[in-house]
């Protein structure tokens, strides 16, 4: 079966726009050319998309998601998550183990994959937790759960407490060539606090989670790391103080990589309304001082990548206000929109910049074919409309989530259609 998507506006090697026709054979990249004229030869029952002059890109990786199947189906389902990636143009998304069960043995992570394939839509690659129930007592058994598929170990959504734990986690993960992805907060310094330290934790009475949660354990990894030579990836950073860890070790030589969320990029306490939950998530917006950190540290790639860390939680729970709903927004279909909005658009990036970063950046730091328009890559792509603009509307999204803090933001840059594998998996109307 081929595919043909002609008039494609692509990124070259140098950054810069070019018209080409992009043909697909049986799901993978099989030659790009020049132009928009078509080649002569198009095979009977093939398939063509006018692309109509709009971006192609790699299809977007996002390596950090919560799909909450098995055991959280009413916030979000491996189907519905799947469909909200490939809205937001997603094409290969890695989800987090804090399932119910857990995502901590071969069966779980069997099973995500066989939801996955029942889905039918983009890629799904289960990570597996670093310690039983995530609880931080016992370690998963690794091997196991790499035979099973897991493509890497993280307790994402909680910190792993002990640093023998996390080092004895760290030298096996190096001996299999796995790497580890650590949601870095030290409990001891944060004691239920809802949102960061801060003028807005102080105005409404709330306690407050300070920096030095989540640098403290950046640091403490990186040293493990140093001495266990696993790939370390930081999740979500949010501080001046792990950028600047992140890129001391990366100056010597540390096999540290690291990824940011659009919200940590966009907002700071200061943009916070009030006690809407819906500006509640771990970490917290922190101050502009921060945001901008992670801006500079994301352009001079301090951090590796983008992630959206879409976390969908019902309203019910959303509902029960600032101290008591649970941490977390979604992210999938919002995520290229709002970048390229805030940061394309006003000039401070170049288009390629951000593609790089959702794209061939997380493609290199995990080691995925995909992420690149070449022959031979599997045919993950995503058409985007630069010009189109609209609001951000919640009631629209294929995610069952709808807490998300961008409501009714104008924004431009929508992703049109999506193709994994050759076949396309969302298209607008
Ligand atoms: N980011 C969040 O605010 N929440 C995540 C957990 C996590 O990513 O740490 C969740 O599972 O809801
Ligand atoms: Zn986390
Ligand atoms: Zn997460």
């Amino acid at each position: 079966m081929q595919l043909i998507i002609r008039n494609a506006k692509v990124l070259n090697e140098n950054g810069q726009l070019e018209n080409k026709t992009i043909y697909v054979q049986n799901g993978v990249i099989d030659k790009m050319e020049d132009g928009a004229d078509l080649d002569v030869d198009i095979a009977a029952g093939s398939k063509v998309i006018d692309a109509a002059g709009k971006l192609v890109t790699p299809g977007f990786i996002d390596m950090h998601v919560h799909l909450r199947e098995p055991g959280f189906e009413h916030k979000e389902t491996i189907e519905t998550g799947s469909r909200s990636a490939a809205k937001g143009g997603f094409t290969t998304i890695a989800c987090m183990p804090n399932t119910r069960p857990v995502t901590d043995n071969p069966e779980t992570v069997k099973l995500v994959q066989e939801k996955a394939r029942e889905a039918g839509l983009v890629n799904v690659l289960p990570y597996a937790a670093i310690t039983k129930s995530e609880l931080g007592r016992e370690l998963t058994d690794f091997a196991a759960l790499k035979e099973a598929g897991a493509i890497g170990f993280t307790d994402d959504g909680v910190g792993v407490q002990n640093a023998q734990m996390m080092k004895d986690a760290m030298r096996i993960a190096a001996s299999m060539g796995m790497p580890v992805i650590a949601h870095c907060e030290d409990n001891s310094l944060v004691e239920g606090a809802p949102v960061a330290e801060g003028e807005f934790a102080r105005k409404h009475g709330l306690k407050g989670i300070p920096n030095e949660s989540e640098a403290i354990h950046v640091g403490r990894d990186i040293l493990l790391a140093e001495a266990t030579g696993v790939h370390y990836h930081v999740c979500h950073v949010s501080t001046e103080q792990s950028i600047r860890l992140i890129r001391q070790a990366k100056e010597i030589g540390i096999h540290v990589t690291a990824e940011v969320c659009p919200h940590h990029l966009i907002l700071s306490e200061d943009d916070i309304p009030g006690l809407d939950a819906n500006w509640k998530m771990n970490p917290p917006l922190r101050s502009k001082r921060d945001v901008e950190a992670c801006i500079q540290a994301l352009e001079d790639g301090t951090i590796d990548i983008v992630v959206t860390d879409h976390a969908p939680h019902s309203a019910e729970e959303k509902a029960k206000g600032m101290q008591l709903a649970p941490f977390g927004i979604v992210g999938f279909e919002t995520a290229f929109p709002l970048l390229y909005t805030k940061f394309v658009e006003t000039g401070r990036w170049s288009l390629d910049l951000l593609v790089r970063r959702m794209t061939a950046d997380p493609a290199r730091v995990f080691g995925l074919a995909s992420g690149k328009l070449e022959a031979g890559v599997p045919a993950d792509l995503t058409i985007i409309d630069l010009e189109q603009e609209r609001s951000v509307d919640p009631e629209t999204f294929a995610s069952k989530g709808r807490n998300t803090p961008f409501t009714d933001w104008k924004l431009k840059g929508w992703p049109t259609a999506t193709i994994v594998g050759g076949k396309v998996v969302w298209s607008e109307a």
